[in-house]
């Protein structure tokens, strides 16, 4: 959906988070036009989900007892037609890779959100990572387009240059906002985003609006704030301020077709 609608509609976000990042997270989910609400209790994942647009599951700070109910939590997703966003934080990292393994063969995962170095785990190419962070190189076009390929998800792979694909369609935006990879829960928080946009229809467009969002209050914030303090809260008000023609003329001429 686009912009408009999204603040007409207010979707409602479920996120099993990490508990490192959920205020940012629930804050960009509110500031945007959406409504975040932060669960993990078996029991209330049935009512939750029947209320919520999107589900999104992020596993930074997962506990491998989890594994079950984290596979229940998307299965009702999946039977209650509801878009689920994976949000697979240092997947590399061998021990994080089974249950994560398990969450894909169990359940239906219809979008992979994560950095260069996630993604490529899912494309089985090696990329250089440290911890919660991609610090290699690589062509990341082929990376998103195999990783889709390979998951049947739309992959939303974030980095200086962010790419969107589904396999067969591939979206770019290559816009440099360093400070943005200095906030910690910027990615947490944009896969919130990748599940609001897409909780009508699921589509590499609607992905790439979600990405575009984040990078356009990245480049906005830098314009008037230099240091990370100030700019987590810059990007806030951003990405609260941002007008709908203002984020399709930023994805018409930033956004360029693989
Ligand atoms: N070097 C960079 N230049 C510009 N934007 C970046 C850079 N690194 C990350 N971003 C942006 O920061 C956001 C979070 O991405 P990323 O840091 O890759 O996720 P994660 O925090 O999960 O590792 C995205 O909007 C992405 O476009
Ligand atoms: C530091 C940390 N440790 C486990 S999850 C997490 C936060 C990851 O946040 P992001 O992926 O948005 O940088
Ligand atoms: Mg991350």
């Amino acid at each position: 959906m686009d912009l408009l609608e999204l603040k007409s509609k207010t979707p409602l976000v479920f996120n099993y988070a990490n508990y490192v990042t959920p205020q940012f997270v629930a804050n960009v989910v509110n500031v945007v036009g959406g409504s975040p609400i932060m669960a993990r209790e078996i029991d209330e994942f049935n009512d939750l989900v029947a209320i919520s647009d999107a589900v999104v599951v992020n596993t930074g700070t997962w506990r491998r007892s989890e594994l079950p109910e984290t596979i229940k939590l998307i299965q009702i997703a999946n039977q209650a037609k509801k878009v689920v966003v994976l949000d697979p934080v240092a997947v590399g990292i061998p021990s994080r890779s089974v249950p994560v393994k398990a969450v894909m063969t169990d359940s239906q995962v219809n979008v992979i959100r994560g950095n260069a170095a996630e993604i490529a785990w899912f494309a089985g190419i090696d990329f250089t990572s440290h911890g919660i962070d991609a610090t290699g190189n690589g062509d990341v076009q082929k990376i998103a387009s195999l990783a889709a390929q390979k998951t049947g998800a739309i992959i939303a792979l974030s980095g200086q240059t962010d790419v969107i694909s589904d396999g067969h369609t591939t979206q770019m935006i290559a816009v440099d906002v360093p400070l943005l990879a200095t906030n910690v829960g910027t990615g947490d928080a944009l896969s919130a985003l990748v599940g609001m946009f897409n909780s009508d229809e699921v589509t590499v467009e609607n992905t790439a609006r979600a990405m575009a969002m984040m990078k356009l209050a990245g480049v906005r914030a830098s314009q008037t704030v230099k240091t990370p303090g100030y700019f987590a809260n810059q990007v806030l008000d951003e990405l609260y301020l941002i007008k709908q023609d203002e984020l399709e003329e930023f994805i018409r001429s930033e956004v360029q077709n693989g």
